[in-house]
């Protein structure tokens, strides 16, 4: 079943002169799968996530979630989606996880009645229960991200865009975050996400979109990624790292 369905989705930026940061972006992404956006730094992928996260306007396009229309149901928008941008902002250090997500719960609009279990079901499925008295002052990086993604699971949806959700973080943190996503698709989530590690769209993508100069260049599993660069090795197949360099000159070129 198609979950998130974006259509012809196109940004323009007209600051200095028009810019076309995403051209005619379509794709599907089927129930319970991991799709990633992959291309070089300026190839689209943020302002794809945002615009169909809602925090930028499209230019022109659609998304539609189970088949409506979000950008033209604001409010669907707002609950349909949850988005993970990371990073190190957004959560008061001298309040505790249980504390910062009520806050956002509230914001969220989720009524008092379901405040509680929502949050205690959002810290289980980060594995953070035991800490939720804790202040997240005293969290880790790894445990902070775990909480960006228990934010997004505040909300009654299904359908998550996680924006490079392992940047900055390190080998061992990044596989503990990967499990947690690969879970959360198990579990029937639709998970969106960006990524430049390649050894991470590898191990979670069931399909890659290839991006470049805000277009798309190729959808497809990781396999027809490889096929696709003719990049071969002797005693084994070649890794996504190894296609991807041979095909990063025509996505960057896409841009110039
Ligand atoms: N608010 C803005 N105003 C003008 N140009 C913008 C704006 N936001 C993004 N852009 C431009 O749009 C293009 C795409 O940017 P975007 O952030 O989507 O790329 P990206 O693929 O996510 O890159 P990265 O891998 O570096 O995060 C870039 O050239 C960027 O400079």
């Amino acid at each position: 079943m198609t979950t998130i369905e974006v259509r012809h989705l196109r940004r323009t930026f007209t600051e200095v002169s028009e810019f076309v940061a995403v051209d005619d972006v379509s794709f599907k992404i089927e129930s319970g799968q991991i799709v990633a956006l992959l291309g070089p730094n300026g190839a689209g992928k943020t302002t794809t996530v945002k615009m169909i996260s809602g925090y930028l306007a499209p230019t022109s396009g659609d998304v539609l979630v189970d088949g409506v229309n979000i950008l033209t149901h604001q409010k669907l928008m707002a609950t349909n989606i949850a988005t993970v941008f990371g990073g190190e902002l957004g959560f008061y250090a001298r309040a505790t996880a249980y504390d910062n997500l009520n806050f956002f719960a509230t914001l969220f609009g989720i009524s008092r009645r379901e405040r509680r279990n929502r949050i205690s079901q959002a810290l289980q499925d980060v594995d953070l229960a035991n800490v939720s008295d804790k202040q997240l002052g005293q969290f880790s990086r790894g445990m902070r991200q775990r909480m960006h993604i228990a934010r997004a699971l505040l909300k009654a949806t299904n359908v998550i865009l996680l924006d490079e959700p392992t940047s900055g973080l390190d080998v061992e943190i990044s596989h503990e975050i990967r499990r947690l996503i690969r879970k959360l698709a198990d579990q029937g989530k639709t998970i969106l996400l960006t990524s430049h590690t390649m050894t991470e769209v590898e191990d979670l993508a069931d399909r890659v979109l290839l991006i470049g100069g805000g277009k798309i260049l190729h959808d497809g599993t990781v396999a027809s990624v490889v096929a696709l660069s003719g990049v071969t090795k002797v005693d084994r197949p070649a890794t996504l790292e190894e296609s991807y360099l041979a095909l990063a000159p025509e996505l960057r070129r896409q841009h110039d």
